[in-house]
């Protein structure tokens, strides 16, 4: 069906540098380290300690001077990883254990199993100098830079950091969002459905959601289809929330209040973007909140908190590799054409040796979040083109 007024639709990139303009990081909060899993760093973190802190051994065997291997050695001491090490007396060689100190006066280490052990001597191997010794700082070196500012923290940069003693770690304060749900029409879970109602997917979807993005959700209401409790909700929300988002009422439908209340309380653009879904959507400020208004079809409420909501909390938490998503250009196993709307096809990514095949869900209607669920990408397909199948199309990897 050939689509009406596409000149007066504007772009995704148009809309989202709109929302990011003037947004900056927040303020850093410290917090115990083991907490910090999924923060982002607010400065670049040195190295305060060599790791390890000395030489030591990598296998289980014998320390020795590698001058001295290829011979018969007397074992002149044992050293149990966290004992301090004596130095070596000439000509000898020491038992020792993976994470042991190296002695002074020994340079290498011969694996056990290449020893032969004859009473209180040892056999040793010819060995090379530095043969299975962990340098002192071969992992990080005292000074070094360690983690930058706008790293998000995950499982080995929580490693590092515990490896170097700390016990808290400054991130980037939680980006405070409010959602609001609009729509009589909207049951909670739980509760008995009554005809010409639906259950609440968007509530939980955009919760779960938000906190994927990193940020702190603080409330959560429903908001009736009426003017004065719309701004009453979109008031409480600006007094808690950096950002506020909301779902449905930004479409024309006479029962939407949000354009109207928004316009009342601060600054708001409507936007009609020449995407597929989410073709609506409402940008707004309330003093420093800022507010994305996502439609309320479940699927382009997904899309839209993928493509808007998520660099906004990105650009909040100074955190880079939340500001835009992992690009993989894949091979269609479908064919489609589009008119004047880019479309961001609920597609999964399937990885099979050098090839990545992207299948598309077969029903791509706003209204069938199954689409999403059982999904991993966005195929993003460019307005006006016809893919056929085996062209290559650029996807959205939503693992971000
Ligand atoms: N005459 C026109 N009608 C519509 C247009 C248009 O341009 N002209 N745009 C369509 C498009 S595109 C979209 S998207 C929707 C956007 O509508 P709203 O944002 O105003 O949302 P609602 O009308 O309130 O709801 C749309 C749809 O989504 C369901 N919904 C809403 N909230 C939830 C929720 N929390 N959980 C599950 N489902 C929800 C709601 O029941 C409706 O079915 O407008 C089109 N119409
Ligand atoms: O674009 Mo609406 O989001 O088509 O359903």
């Amino acid at each position: 069906m050939a689509e009406r007024n596409q000149a007066e639709l504007q772009s995704v990139e148009r809309a989202l540098e709109a929302l990011l303009d003037g947004v900056s990081r927040l303020e850093g909060e410290r917090i115990a380290c083991p907490d910090a899993d999924g923060r982002v760093l607010v400065d670049d973190v040195r190295a305060a300690i060599d790791v390890p802190p000395a030489d030591n051994s990598a296998m289980d065997g014998f320390a020795l001077a590698s001058a001295d291997s290829g011979r018969q050695l007397p074992i002149s001491q044992r050293i149990p990883a966290g004992q301090p090490a004596q130095p070596l007396a000439p000509g000898t060689c020491a038992r020792i254990f993976t994470g042991s100190e190296i002695p002074a006066g020994a340079d290498c280490v011969a694996i056990q199993e290449n020893v032969e052990r004859v009473g209180d001597t040892a056999i040793v191997p010819v060995t090379q100098a530095g043969q299975n010794v962990r340098r002192r700082g071969l992992d990080v070196t005292m000074g070094q830079p360690l983690l930058g500012a706008g790293t998000r923290l995950g499982a080995a940069a929580l490693g590092l950091l515990a490896g170097q003693g700390y016990t808290t770690v400054d991130v980037v304060r939680r980006p405070r969002v409010a959602l609001l749900l609009t729509g009589d029409e909207i049951v909670e879970p739980g509760q008995p459905l009554s005809s010409g109602q639906i259950y609440n997917s968007n509530g939980p979807m955009l919760a779960a959601l938000i906190r994927r993005f990193g940020g702190e959700l603080v409330s959560q209401v429903r908001v009736a289809d009426d003017f004065g409790t719309t701004l009453a909700r979109l008031e409480e929300a600006a007094a808690v929330a950096d950002v506020i988002v909301t779902t449905g009422g930004v479409s024309v439908g006479e029962e939407d209040h949000v354009k109207p209340a928004l316009e009342r309380l601060g600054t708001l653009s409507l936007w009609r973007l020449a995407m597929r879904p989410g073709k609506p959507l409402a940008l707004g400020t309330i003093g420093s909140t800022r507010l994305v208004g996502l439609p309320g079809n479940p699927v382009s409420s997904y899309v839209g908190a993928w493509l808007y909501l998520r660099p906004l909390l990105g650009r909040l938490q100074g955190c880079a590799d939340r500001e835009s998503l992992p690009v993989i250009s894949a091979e269609a196993q479908f064919e489609t054409r589009t008119q004047g709307r880019r479309h961001y096809m609920r597609a999964n990514l399937e990885f099979h040796g050098e090839r990545i095949l992207a299948t598309p869900y077969p029903e791509q209607s706003s209204a069938v979040l199954t689409s999403c669920a059982e999904t991993n990408a966005f195929a993003v397909i460019p307005a006006d083109s016809h893919i056929r199948p085996g062209d290559r199309v650029d996807c959205l990897w939503l693992q971000g």
